[in-house]
């Protein structure tokens, strides 16, 4: 039976599913109204005044759940910059998504937005809010494969900062910025293992931590006061000194999200804050797990630069992201629920 569309009322909005490590990524394609703004950072302040009820439909239940990931493409003001994108979670808008880089990268060469795919890699300039991320995707018989990014400069804002945090007292946290900013804790602090302990119990600590920094560190970015907030806490096993064995992590963004992929940005906060306290090396290779999936990026810093008046490093993370479908989503005006719902 040939695929036809069900009764509906306004536009209807297709997207191509991915993942990568197990973090999913919902790639809209058509369906949004024009977004406005002559930056990519104007335009996510339009979405997040303007159009807010689309990523509610796309995201939410009962057409995405809780932990749903989005990207919109839009129109970059970068002459270099192949496509920009407007990352989307369960809270609002991110400024950095290493998981969608990763396959934004595949998505942009097999949906023919760059020209002459190139092999052994195409590389791939991506727009995103926090700034200019180069992307190269394996690229052989006509195949793509998996894909490396360098992401903006990435720095140590501050470590060894003590915060109060409700139910766990007084507690050590590094912040640390890979494009958005993630307070580190090792999870052994809270009796947790990131690779055993129960998720919940893992969301708990880490939101506790998130709420606490939010309140208690102020933060600034050199280049704008858009990207000046904590996006969230990565509870670590500690293992952060340079070594071949993997170290995991576990990241709780946004509203309490957990990604199941080992986090391309919290990766790359991660390979700074290393660096800066001379654990690793530039170029040593680390190997990033995921608590959740064990889902495995690598990363490593690969030259040294400056962040206004942070000295900062360019990191390089690579991972492999796969498809899992296409849909087209539809609306009726009489389905009360059609706007979108979360549980708690
Ligand atoms: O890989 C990343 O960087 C992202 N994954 C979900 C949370 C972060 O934005």
């Amino acid at each position: 039976m040939e695929m036809q569309l069900p009764p509906h009322e306004g536009d209807v909005l297709s997207v191509v599913d991915m993942h990568t490590g197990g973090e999913p990524l919902r790639i809209i394609l058509g369906g949004y109204p024009e977004v406005r703004g002559d930056t990519v950072l104007s335009k996510r302040r339009h979405v997040r005044e303007h159009l807010d009820q689309l990523r509610k439909v796309l995201m939410y239940e009962p057409r995405g759940h809780y932990d749903m990931y989005g990207a919109l493409i839009v129109d970059s003001e970068i002459p270099e910059a192949d496509l920009g994108v407007l990352f989307m979670h369960n809270e609002g808008y991110s400024t950095m998504c290493g998981h969608a880089v990763i396959a934004l990268g595949r998505f942009a060469v097999d949906y023919k937005l760059v020209k002459e795919p190139q092999s052994p890699e195409t590389q791939v300039n991506i727009h995103c809010p926090c700034g200019l991320v180069k992307a190269f995707v394996e690229y052989s018989a006509g195949k793509t494969g998996g894909v490396r990014f360098l992401s903006v400069p990435a720095f140590a804002f501050a470590t060894d900062v003590t915060v109060t945090v409700e139910g766990f007292g007084e507690v050590t946290v590094d912040v640390s910025y890979g494009g958005a900013f993630y307070a580190f804790v090792d999870a052994q602090r809270f009796n947790l293992d990131v690779t055993k302990s129960r998720t919940r119990d893992l969301v708990d600590a880490a939101t506790a931590v998130t709420n606490a920094v939010r309140s208690q560190v102020k933060l600034h970015h050199p280049t704008s006061d858009d990207l000046a907030f904590l996006y969230g806490t990565i509870l670590t096993d500690g293992k952060d000194g340079f070594s071949s064995e993997p170290t995991s992590n576990v990241c709780v963004f946004a509203e309490a999200q957990v990604d199941r992929s080992p986090t391309g940005s919290g990766v790359t906060a991660r390979v700074a804050l290393q660096y800066h306290k001379g654990l690793i090396q530039l170029n040593q290779t680390r190997t990033f797990q995921s608590g959740a999936t064990g889902s495995q990026f690598t990363g490593k810093a690969v030259e040294e630069t400056r962040c206004g008046d942070f000295r900062a490093v360019v990191v390089e993370v690579a991972g492999r992201a796969f498809y899992t479908g296409v849909s087209r989503f539809v609306q009726e005006p009489d389905d009360k629920l059609t706007h979108g719902f979360l549980l708690n």
